[in-house]
């Protein structure tokens, strides 16, 4: 564990340090949680969002765009819910005035029992070597059973006090399993209560006559209010589907873990349109679509996992997260929502406008059901730049950091790089990135030894450098070093557009 979070400390830093993430308004300190992209981050963020895009609205005949503003009427939110019910339990500890979420302080404690139980399987399985049967022993093992049967226990109960919003239950389940304040270690708690998570503003510059607003806490309501203008414009027919990039804002109790929990986020959120009755079957199949998109980027397999809802949101009847593998653990990177007619019909009950499907097969019209499948840009950023950190040692002693980031998605495709800084080199090299910049992303870089340029070019995850040396000048071939193999070929100047135009291109990640 120590170990993750070192390396989560030196990917925090590498992303400051080679401008990905800059920490908001630092020069006062900066705003907590809060955080800037910042010259190869909006790079890698911007190529993130295209190749969703891409998947989602570009491949897809029946998904179409779409950007709705931030500021929404005010009864959107009364009709989604989330005046009511977006809320979370939080407690405070007297002692150290800090505050949590009730619920999270449950699932750490859970999370803590689980390291111990694989902290019996990891000693079973030195004792055993090769003989070891983890699927057994965690079957048989008493010490397992019995922290699997706790752990089971206060599942039961954190389902029970969440569904009944039972929030002295809630305090109850704290004090019975003895959880302490982290920071000053102390049980003295304040009693569970509920917080509203939007952010409210005031539309209007004269007192008195203002209204309350909401900063969007999602970007879905945007597409569940303009249903109708897109189906109807669009003769759209169901199945069809709207998609949409954009900021979302969450008063977040405690953010944390970098970009992972912010209070100011980007969301990419596609909403299915779909017969009621159907919705499973394209539950089913978005879970797959999505997860199929994130194992295409090569990041490994091994980093996704599935977890089904015990609790389900206000609006869902199925819900799924994939998860993914950070530094700090398996945690939700996208949710996928079978939301059923909740969000249409709340907005059909609310502004007295019918929001309805006249399907011409059955001759009948009806609110259709929908199905969600919503990603957090920034966490899907963090879950790049962790799994493609690197350390590495090399044969001749060096070490390098490198990002394997997928060649789609590098902020950089392409340095060009001329060997020393005279003989026409410079200028030859300028010639080629004058043919490849309006293709991709490329960087001329020309101070220091070739070496070092080498590492920085690795440290950004620029899978291609192209060296320009004599040779270029007399027979016009460069050569062309891959980043993670560090081989190098000699080609044709001629033949490099096609080449990193092959090689890092999308199309391969969504065919
Ligand atoms: N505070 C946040 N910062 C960054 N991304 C977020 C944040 N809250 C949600 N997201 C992203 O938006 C996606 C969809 O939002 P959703 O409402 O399903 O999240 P959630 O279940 O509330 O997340 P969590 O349980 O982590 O708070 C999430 O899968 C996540 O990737």
């Amino acid at each position: 564990m120590a170990n993750n979070e070192d390396v989560f400390k030196k990917v925090i830093s590498h992303a400051k340090e080679f401008g990905f993430v800059f920490p908001s308004s630092e020069i006062y300190d900066g705003l907590s949680a809060t955080y800037d992209y910042a010259q190869n981050g909006v790079e890698l963020k911007n190529n993130i969002k295209q190749y969703w895009w891409m998947a989602m609205v570009q491949m897809h005949e029946n998904i179409v765009g779409l950007d709705a503003a931030i500021f929404m009427h005010p009864t959107t939110w009364k009709a989604s819910g989330h005046v009511d019910a977006f809320n979370d339990p939080l407690i405070d500890n007297k002692d150290s005035k800090k505050r949590y979420r009730a619920d999270v302080l449950v699932e750490d404690h859970m999370a803590k029992i689980e390291a111990k139980i694989q902290k019996d399987v990891d000693k079973g399985k030195k004792r055993f070597g090769d003989d070891f049967d983890e699927e057994q022993f965690r079957a048989t093992n008493p010490n397992v059973l019995r922290r699997v049967a706790e752990m089971d226990k206060i599942r039961e109960e954190l389902k029970r006090v969440q569904e009944e919003e039972d929030l002295p239950g809630f305090k109850a389940l704290i004090e019975d399993l003895g959880i302490v304040c982290p920071v000053s270690g102390s049980k003295n708690w304040t009693e569970v209560r509920q917080f509203n998570l939007m952010f409210g503003t005031e539309l209007g510059s004269v007192a008195g006559d203002a209204a309350t607003i909401y900063l969007r806490p999602e970007t879905a309501q945007g597409i569940f209010v303009n249903y109708l203008n897109v189906q109807k414009t669009g003769r759209m027919k169901l199945p069809f589907g709207i998609a949409q990039i954009g900021k979302a804002f969450r008063n977040e109790i405690v953010a944390r873990q970098f970009i992972f929990r912010m209070r100011e986020f980007e969301q990419m959120e596609m909403q299915y349109f779909i017969k009621p009755g159907t919705q499973m079957k394209w539950y089913e199949y978005w879970k797959e679509e999505r997860m199929k998109w994130h194992k295409a980027l090569g990041l490994g397999d091994d980093n996704y996992r599935f977890h089904d809802h015990i609790k389900l949101a206000h609006y869902a009847d199925a819900a799924a997260d994939i998860e993914f593998k950070y530094p700090f653990g398996f945690k939700e990177l996208e949710g996928i929502h079978s939301r059923t007619d909740f969000d249409l019909g709340g907005h059909e009950k609310e502004s007295g406008k019918k929001l309805r499907y006249f399907d011409p097969e059955t001759n009948a019209s009806y609110v259709p059901y929908v199905l969600e499948t919503s990603i957090g840009l920034d966490r899907m950023f963090l879950a790049v730049l962790s799994a493609s950190f690197k350390e590495e040692q090399l044969e001749d002693g060096s070490e390098r950091v490198v990002l394997n980031i997928p060649p789609a998605l590098a902020p950089v495709k392409a340095a060009v790089l001329p060997l020393v800084k005279k003989d026409g080199l410079p200028e030859k090299a300028r010639e080629i990135i004058d043919t490849l910049k309006f293709d991709h992303n490329c960087q001329y870089e020309e101070k220091d030894s070739i070496g070092k340029r080498y590492r920085r070019q690795d440290a950004i995850g620029t899978p291609y450098c192209i060296t320009v040396d004599h040779q270029t000048l007399e027979d016009n071939t460069v050569t062309i070093r891959e980043r993670d193999s560090m081989e190098q070929e000699r080609v044709a100047i001629a033949d490099l557009e096609r080449i990193i135009g092959d090689r890092v291109s999308m199309k391969k990640l969504l065919v």
